[in-house]
């Protein structure tokens, strides 16, 4: 059902450079073969074994790909830890030391080999279990070595399980101080190819080819941003002759990496906004009059700018194609609402998609009383539609009968069919892939919707930049007036009754609370169990209190029975897994406990403190844990309990987590970068974007002659992404 959002990303690239394709005139002068496109098996030193090795185990076919198969990083052979002062503080180490009791034992698949290495200040244990016999044969008793790998503690002692580990040639021997380290695998050591045997290749390969290397970016460019040319970066990036080169290198090839995804990314938008018509809706009195007679509240000012933003776009003939961030509760429901309606006095419909059905159902409970007071008509359409409703449904739905239609990807049904689809609006579209936001597009012959795609969950401006890098942003930085900043405080397990106690007194005040806890698919039965606990503890706990239960596992009726007796406060506790975690609204409810709150991601965890804060009273956040915690658990506690802030967070989530893990596995592949680090590398992708746009402006279709450079590396990159395209398909 789901695109993997690596799909996702090649299809955007790709599609940009196809429909760019007709804008490139230079393009004909292209699609020469290079030596880079030679065959990895015609290196010397590689051969037809090695060659297969490399493909299988590293994707590595051609010159180029191994040309491009970076050190992930560098030894500085003049820097050691003396063995005696490693401490658990040491995520990895390198020691020098000399080898002794090298022990091979065991058969089979059991067979384990362990080494003492020592130095002046003391000795720590090597152990290896796959390929022992390998590494056996390689290491020599009484002879120096260095060793690098991440320190374990067993019992009193370190040790260091499958370090790498070389045999320590004296620096003057040596070509360069520093030593590039290269990604390799047991198959791949078993044939010679340990990262010093992938260094011996480059060396060949760079000799070989390195006058071939051709610039890929402007001259201009180069010269403006102050960049290394192309192959003095490949050069020095593989064997950098000091610190300093080597920041150049990277900084040069960062840049060509981040600058080429803005460029496609831009290019796309470019020809949208140039090919994609939308419907026109410059009038708008319905929108007027629900502003002047139901509105419930005063808008915010970040609310009526992005109101005004997006009346632009949907008069200006173009389709738009706009995601709207806005931290949680910053009030995006109203503000869909709006532009629903400024299609509605030209006969356009809506359709809104959320990605559950309790938030589907929540969206269309919150504006069925707004259409009712216009006169609209508003339906739903989830998978537990009833079959004759939603025959009835879909029928209006096609002769235009129905105004707005909020739904789940059930709305996406090739049966659903609308007589004219002016505007839709996606909930949190990270859960929603590219094609399914095409899939409603297509809905309409001729023209297409426009889209407004929100999310809620904080993205870094990085990552935004490169997943949605195509779209236009708007941000609700503002939340409605009157809201008290979240308290958040972390409590040991330990100190539970005391919570209870609280909880107590937060009732007793008339408000209602969460109680949330985790749900890891790997041990379902025995997060459902620590749930169930959890709710008769508090049943025991507050007997005289009406508790709501709601998990994944129930049925949607159920599920939408436990959560309006809890929005209409007729339960005051809700115990739930995260199934409530996006958009559930309830004012009322000013309190969020979190179990096992170092199991959540930081994101997640704000997504769920986002439940409360959403009305006038003071809110709180307890963060529950047992005494044992990870560093990196500690870390995110620590960062919920400093700042509300959902961009803050987010930025933090990304030093923490590294990119491909954000917002779960859905994006992992999305932003595979080869050398750019998005949480770290903020800069060079802001400049990178703003000279892809830059140059736009004044070659949007890439003719000119300096530009071609730029053409032919963009066709190389199609040529790319068509291989990974099947591949993954
Ligand atoms: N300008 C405003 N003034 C007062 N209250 C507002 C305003 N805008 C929205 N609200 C109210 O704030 C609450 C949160 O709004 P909404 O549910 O739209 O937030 P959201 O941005 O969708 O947040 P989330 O992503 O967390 O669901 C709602 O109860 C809504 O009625």
């Amino acid at each position: 059902m789901e695109q993997s959002a690596e799909n996702n990303i090649q299809n955007k690239l790709t599609d940009s450079n196809q429909e760019s394709q007709e804008t490139a005139p230079n393009s004909k002068k292209i699609n020469q073969k290079t030596v880079f496109d030679t065959k990895i098996e015609f290196l010397k030193g590689v051969g037809g074994l090695r060659a297969e090795v490399l493909q299988k185990e590293l994707n590595i076919r051609t010159f180029g790909d191994l040309l491009m198969h970076l050190p992930f990083r560098y030894e500085d052979r003049t820097q050691f830890q003396k063995i005696g002062l490693i401490s658990e503080e040491d995520a990895a180490v390198q020691l020098k030391g000399r080898l002794r009791n090298i022990n091979l034992w065991g058969e089979g698949k059991k067979k384990r080999l362990e080494a003492i290495l020592e130095d002046a200040s003391g000795e720590v244990k090597l152990v290896w279990f796959r390929g022992a016999g390998w590494v056996a044969k390689k290491l020599k008793e009484g002879h120096e070595y260095i060793v690098y790998g991440r320190p374990n503690m067993y019992g009193r002692n370190f040790s260091l399980a499958h370090p790498e580990i070389e045999l320590h040639i004296p620096l003057e021997k040596e070509k360069s101080y520093f030593q590039p380290v290269y990604h390799t695998s047991e198959k791949m050591k078993a044939k010679g190819m340990d990262s010093r045997g992938i260094s011996n290749l480059m060396q060949t390969l760079i000799r070989q080819v390195h006058k071939e290397i051709e610039e890929t970016l402007p001259t201009s460019i180069i010269e403006k941003q102050d960049l290394l040319d192309r192959r003095r970066a490949i050069v020095h990036i593989h064997f950098p002759k000091n610190t300093e080169w080597l920041e150049k290198a990277r900084n040069r090839l960062k840049f060509e990496e981040l600058f080429f995804i803005q460029l496609q990314l831009l290019q796309l938008k470019l020809v949208r906004t140039d090919k994609n018509q939308g419907l026109i809706f410059e009038k708008t009195p319905t929108l007027a009059k629900f502003y002047k007679e139901h509105l419930p509240f005063e808008l915010t000012g970040a609310q009526k700018r992005v109101v005004k933003e997006i009346h632009q776009d949907v008069q200006s003939g173009s389709q738009m194609n706009r995601l709207l961030q806005g931290d949680v509760g910053s009030g995006k429901t109203i503000v869909s609402f709006l532009i629903m309606l400024m299609g509605i006095d030209y006969e356009a419909q809506s359709c809104l998609m959320a990605p559950t059905e309790i938030l589907a159902q929540q969206h269309y409970e919150g504006l069925k009383g707004f259409c009712d007071a216009l006169g609209l008509r508003i339906d739903i359409l989830t998978g537990s539609t009833r079959t004759k409703a939603r025959r009835e449904m879909l029928e209006d739905l096609k002769e235009g009968k129905i105004h707005i239609i909020v739904g789940t990807h059930a709305l996406l049904e090739d049966r659903v069919q609308f007589q004219k689809l002016g505007i839709c609006v996606i909930d949190e579209q990270h859960r929603f892939g590219v094609a399914q936001r095409a899939k409603l597009w297509q809905k309409n012959e001729g023209f297409f919707p426009h889209v407004l795609v929100m999310t809620a969950t904080p993205i870094p401006r990085t990552l935004a930049m490169t997943l949605y890098g195509d779209l236009d942003v708007s941000i609700i930085d503002e939340l409605p007036a009157g809201r008290k900043p979240i308290k958040t405080v972390h409590k040991f397990d330990a100190h539970r009754l005391r919570v209870f106690g609280f909880m107590q007194s937060q009732i007793d005040l008339g408000r209602q609370i969460y109680l949330v806890y985790p749900l890891i698919e790997e041990s379902e039965t025995l997060d459902y169990k620590n749930l169930e606990d959890g709710y008769e503890s508090i049943r025991r706990a507050f007997p005289d209190v009406p508790v709501s239960i709601l998990h994944g596992k129930m049925k949607p009726k159920d599920k939408d029975f436990e959560m309006q007796r809890f929005a209409k406060n007729e339960t005051k506790i809700l115990v739930a897994t995260t199934v409530i975690e996006v958009g559930v609204n309830v004012p009322n409810a000013s309190v969020m406990i979190i179990e096992n709150s170092e199991r959540f991601g930081l994101s997640q965890l704000h997504q769920l403190r986002g439940r409360v804060g959403r009305g006038g009273e003071q809110s709180y956040c307890v963060l529950m844990s047992g005494y044992k915690l990870s560093k990196e658990g500690k870390k995110r506690l620590e960062v919920m309990v400093r700042t509300v802030n959902g961009f803050e967070i987010a930025d933090e989530d990304l030093k923490l987590r590294g990119a491909g893990d954000i917002a779960g596995t859905q994006q992992s592949g999305a932003v595979d970068l080869r050398i750019a680090d998005l949480a770290r590398d903020g800069e060079i992708l802001k400049v990178a974007r703003e000279v892809a746009q830059e140059l736009l402006k004044e070659d949007p279709k890439l003719e000119k002659e300096e530009n071609l450079p730029l053409v032919i590396t963009l066709e190389n990159i199609q040529k790319a992404q068509t291989i990974n395209w099947s591949r993954i398909s």
